[in-house]
């Protein structure tokens, strides 16, 4: 059994309670992990406000630290990989791809850090302002509280700690209870790194618990949260006049238009519907494909789909492993029962075992049903027909979700004529939905969430620009 303690002030402390972390594969519980309670939480927001304001590190040795928390990144590449796959359940591969990920999340921010700067001002063009010399600095906030979810325990939490880092702040993370061991393995290795004690906290709990004390507390400058609409939504409601960087869900659409490269198209969706369960918040969900070439893309996408490898994540081969528990797979398999029962059909999969959830296609959906409108989270995707563009696009931008979204074609004035209408963050022609490198901006319009994250962009939203006004003598 593997024990894991809270990371507070620069050490590994045991608390009371502790919760269990299950394999997600066998449901054998696979690690015992340390639970904060109300006074560890409040210690280590103290803690990061306290570091926060002793340790100034120059915009070098933040380079430094998160340029050496890079490198220890890919050193341990095949531990961080096996933790990934046993507490999320996400094939090897997938894991492994996770970390390089991470690591250049890390690099990118490394030389983000090097880079914060204000702009100078031209006020002495002004009537009087001639002797007035005017720029901005960029100062960090304080302290960040993050909250992550449980699909990417490692580069979306890398997302949130190197930029602020990065930025001279000091971080309180609270990682998704189910897979926290990857964020404690995080912050053992920026400690090795060099990080000063305390700039970093991780406290392990539940949202209702740790989240709700951390959305609540005052020495909080600004918060990032990746997760849910729902719980955004909520979060939004109490975080008040404080800044909140919301990156939410999706139900991402791909059109696939007539002039298609069809083999591409299928190849791409089957791959970019399915990968981890389908458990990525841009997982392509709504397939729009002109009804001249519906038949052939069916066949090619079904062939694709029948060619994936489903089962033990941890088997190198597998492409498709378990949800994250066997009830996200229950409530995903209710959503197909019920898209069936109101004239669905399903063309390919469909069947559960435990938390495995065969990769899933419907046809025959109208906009109404849940497993079209709402954000599935599973390996399923509807593949919905199309004669007219510009009613696909209404139809498409009828979701209230709208964080990325993709259309194949070889016709480039089609491509950029729906990049246009298309109301998402990202658009991507001749590719699918998910596509992301972790130096883009990332982020969603309408319920996916507001403000972007990549490391650049989420710099922006950690600091503050200041202006300075010089009233120099003549
Ligand atoms: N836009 C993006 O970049 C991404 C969005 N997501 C979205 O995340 C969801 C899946 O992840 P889950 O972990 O199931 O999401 P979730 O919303 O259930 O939980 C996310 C985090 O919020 C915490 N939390 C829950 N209630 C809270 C509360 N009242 N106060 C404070 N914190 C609270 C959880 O403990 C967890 O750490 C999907 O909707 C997915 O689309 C996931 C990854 C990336
Ligand atoms: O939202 C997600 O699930 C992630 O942002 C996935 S990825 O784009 O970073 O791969």
């Amino acid at each position: 059994m593997n024990n894991y303690k809270l990371f507070i002030d620069g050490n590994w402390i045991n608390s009371n309670g502790s919760l269990e972390v299950l394999d997600k594969y066998s449901q054998e519980v696979y690690a015992q992990v340390a639970k904060a309670n109300e006074e560890t939480v409040d210690q280590a927001i103290s803690g990061a406000w306290h570091a926060f304001e002793r340790d100034k590190l120059s915009p070098f040795e933040r380079y430094q630290i998160l340029h050496k928390a890079s490198q220890l990144i890919i050193e341990q590449k095949d531990e961080l990989a096996n933790i990934i796959t046993k507490e999320a359940g996400k094939p090897l591969k997938q894991a492994r791809t996770e970390i390089d990920r991470s690591a250049q999340t890390f690099l990118v921010a490394a030389e983000e850090a090097k880079r914060i700067h204000g702009e100078g001002v031209p006020v002495e063009a002004a009537p009087g302002s001639e002797n007035r010399m005017a720029f901005t600095i960029k100062v960090p906030v304080g302290v960040v509280g993050a909250i992550s979810p449980f699909n990417f325990p490692l580069n979306l939490v890398a997302h949130k700690i190197a930029p602020a880092l990065a930025a001279g702040n000091a971080v309180v993370l609270k990682p998704a209870s189910k897979t926290p061991i990857s964020s404690l393995k995080l912050a053992e290795i920026l400690d090795k790194a060099g990080l000063p004690k305390g700039l970093l906290q991780v406290v392990v709990g539940s949202g209702s618990t740790v989240g709700n004390q951390m959305m609540k507390d005052e020495r909080i400058a600004v918060y990032t949260f990746t997760g849910s609409a729902e719980v955004g939504l909520k979060l939004k409601q109490e975080t008040g006049l404080k800044r909140l960087i919301l990156e939410l869900g999706n139900n991402s659409p791909v059109i696939v238009d007539k002039e298609a490269n069809v083999n591409l198209a299928a190849k791409t969706l089957a791959a970019q519907s399915f990968a981890f369960a389908g458990q990525v918040c841009i997982s392509v969900q709504r397939i729009y494909v002109h009804e001249s070439i519906k038949d052939t893309f069916m066949e090619k996408l079904t062939k694709q789909i029948s060619a994936l490898k489903i089962g033990d994540p941890s088997d190198p081969e597998t492409d498709v492993g378990p949800m994250i528990s066997e009830e996200e797979a229950k409530r995903a398999e209710k959503w197909i029962q019920e898209a069936v029962s109101d004239g669905a059909t399903i063309a390919h999969g469909g069947k559960r075992k435990g938390a495995l959830l065969e990769p899933t296609i419907i046809t025959d959906v109208t906009k109404e049903m849940r497993v079209v409108c709402e954000e599935i989270f599973a390996p399923v995707a509807s593949v919905i027909s199309y004669n007219d563009l510009d009613e696909c696009i209404k139809e498409i931008n009828q979701s209230d979700y709208g964080l990325q979204g993709g259309i194949f074609t070889q016709n480039i004035d089609t491509a950029y004529y729906a990049a246009k209408r298309v109301e998402v963050g990202g658009f991507m022609i001749n590719d699918g939905s998910q596509y992301r490198v972790d130096l883009m901006p990332y982020g969603g319009v309408k319920d996916s969430g507001s403000g972007k994250e990549g490391p650049k962009y989420s710099i922006e939203e950690m600091t503050e620009e200041r202006l300075i006004v010089m009233n120099l003598k003549e």
